[in-house]
């Protein structure tokens, strides 16, 4: 069995008499170590995929599977400690708890893990190891996102869900944290999933899933990925 499979998964969202069916049945794997792009238009549907994945959100049917356990049949609490345990959350918007140093957002995280990594040791890998008392503010955006980054790597993931990690960047910090997620893949042997509406990142990737319109269009694996630093968008 695949590291990550998404068998025939459905996602339907229903508010009063409207339903809007995000995930129309969809197919994929990943392997472990992989870095995968998930990549198509705003409103295809990727968020959702990141969320089944994640375990933010239930599907409505189908069958999702990390690792040999399928989780689309964890309860509440399975799910509570799968998003602690295995999942390592990067968003575009960072997510820092403002009145905290670096470091303490790093340890907020970790504390509640089985085998955290050392939260000093992971701003270092991120190159922040000058910055481990300075509070967000005092950070500029692409610096945040490596906290957030850092953050994520301290709770030893199985996975890390990347959502437009580039979006709030300019380009040249975009390519930069693109550089350390897929260094984050190469040297510490960590699968990372980034979901994207920019087709230029699909060069990056091992493995390109794309999502159109709630289904998966095309599934492409990529025996020469591109180094972050020569792609160009
Ligand atoms: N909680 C929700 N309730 C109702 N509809 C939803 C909900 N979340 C998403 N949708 C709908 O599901 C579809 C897919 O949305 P999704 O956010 O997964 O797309 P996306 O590809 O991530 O888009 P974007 O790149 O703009 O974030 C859209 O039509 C969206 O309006």
């Amino acid at each position: 069995m695949a590291f990550v499979e998404f068998d025939n998964v459905r996602k339907v969202y229903q508010s009063g008499e409207v339903k809007v069916e995000a995930v129309k049945g969809v197919n994929f794997i990943i392997k472990e170590g992989e870095l995968v792009i998930i990549v198509g238009p705003s409103g295809a549907g990727k968020t959702t995929v990141l969320n089944m994945l994640g375990g933010m959100d239930s599907c409505t049917s189908g069958d999702i599977f990390l690792d040999g356990a399928k989780i689309s049949k964890y309860n509440r609490n399975q799910l509570i400690k799968y998003r602690r345990e295995e999942i390592g959350f990067v968003f575009q918007f960072y997510n820092l708890v403002q009145n905290l140093t670096t470091v303490e957002n790093v340890e907020l995280a970790s504390q509640i893990c089985k085998n955290p990594l050392d939260a000093t040791q992971c701003l270092k890998d991120v190159g922040l190891g000058e910055r481990l008392q300075n509070f967000p503010s005092q950070l500029s955006g692409g610096e945040q996102q490596r906290v957030a980054i850092a953050r994520a790597l301290a709770k030893n993931p199985k996975l890390m869900l990347c959502d437009e990690p580039t979006g709030a960047l300019d380009y040249v910090t975009g390519k930069n944290i693109l550089k350390l997620l897929q260094d984050t893949c190469r040297n510490n042997g960590k699968t990372v999933v980034i979901i994207t509406h920019n087709s230029a990142f699909e060069a990056l990737g091992d493995r390109i899933i794309r999502v159109s319109n709630g289904t998966v269009s095309e599934m492409q694996v990529n025996p020469d990925p591109m180094p972050a630093e020569r792609i160009e968008w």
